[in-house]
């Protein structure tokens, strides 16, 4: 379990990080979102102990991560894939980080093997792919055998094949009662991966929630028919009080989730149906609703801005 209390971070007049309170349980896989800049790396560098709070406090099962004997048994983290020394072999460079924290040589052939990188163990660290350089980052994580895991997006660089191989290692790893924290900007892959979703926007919690809470309060759930009976469907749906939104053509959309009633009452009337769908929005929809205004960089693919309004950082980006 990580806990935070108030967890604040400044640096000068910029505050990074603004008076964070949750908790990441164990047993799940809890995603870690925020537009560019929210704080997460902020957070999560506290978090282990290398980054010191302004204010508030962070625990790791209880106890500050420096006064953790042997950390690495105790939170395993991925910050930073390149944060190695290139000139070592990845076998010499788990090794180093085995012997530093009191933890057996042969636990580094066990995390190789479970990473896929025994067959370039004697590598040196600097010729890897970035995706290798991930998977040398999350052996040395599972070093330790620890119960906590911290990944700053872990799927940076890897393939489908990778990202397939991380998100089970990592639902497996909280099937096994570990607790697990992930940040990551592809919300594709969060959705599948996260039961649980901690949200920050410019340093301030938005949302501590279950995925299927998040989705279901931060986005429009509607039913979508498809009719050549259009006009006649219509009258049926404003008799029984359903109130429709026209999307044009053949497409109706009734908000809500009212698919059983609207069939129903077309099979009554004998109006055929070409689609009958109810419709989600995508993590991707509703974290971009909810974080809207704490998105600090956007991007405009419209007319290109007037000399005076551009940034230091590059044509077309406006801070707000
Ligand atoms: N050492 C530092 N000195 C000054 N400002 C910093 C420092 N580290 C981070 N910041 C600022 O704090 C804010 C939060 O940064 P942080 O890297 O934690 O965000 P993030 O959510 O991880 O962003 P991204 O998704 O882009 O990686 C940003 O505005 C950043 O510029």
């Amino acid at each position: 379990m990580i806990e935070l209390e108030g967890l604040t971070k400044r640096y000068g007049e910029k505050v990074a990080v603004n008076n964070l309170t949750f908790a990441v349980r164990p047993g799940i896989v809890t995603g870690f979102l925020g537009p560019n800049g929210a704080g997460k790396s902020t957070t999560m560098r506290m978090m282990l102990g290398l980054d010191r709070p302004t204010a508030g406090d962070v625990r790791i099962d209880g106890q500050h991560y420096d006064r953790l004997k042997d950390p690495l048994k105790y939170i395993g983290a991925l910050l930073d894939a390149k944060a190695m020394h290139g000139g070592r072999s990845a076998f010499n460079h788990l090794l180093c980080l085995a012997q530093s924290n009191g933890i057996p040589s042969s636990r580094v052939h066990e995390v190789l093997e479970t990473v896929g990188l025994t067959s370039v163990a004697r590598k040196k660290a600097k010729g890897f792919s970035l995706g290798m350089g991930q998977r040398l980052g999350i052996a040395g994580a599972l070093l330790g055998d620890p119960r906590i895991l911290m990944f700053d997006e872990p799927v940076n660089g890897l393939d489908p094949e990778g990202i397939h191989w991380i998100r089970n290692l990592m639902k497996s790893l909280a099937a096994q009662g570990r607790t697990v924290f992930v940040s990551s900007h592809l919300m594709s892959e969060m959705a599948l991966t996260a039961d649980h979703l901690v949200v920050i926007g410019q340093g301030r919690l938005l949302a501590d929630t279950s995925m299927a809470d998040f989705i279901a309060q931060n986005s429009r759930s509607y039913v979508r028919i498809r009719t050549p009976q259009r006009e006649r469907l219509l009258d049926v749906l404003h008799g029984a009080g359903i109130t429709v939104v026209e999307a044009g053509g053949e497409v109706l959309e009734v908000d809500g989730s009212k698919s059983e009633r609207i069939g129903e009452l077309a099979a009554q009337h004998q109006i055929v149906l070409h689609e009958l769908s109810p419709q989600r929005a995508s993590l991707e929809e509703a974290f971009m609703r909810l974080t809207a205004e704490s998105v600090e960089y956007h991007a405009h693919s419209d007319a290109p801005l007037e000399q005076e309004q551009r940034e230091p950082w590059g044509d077309g980006w406006r801070k707000d």
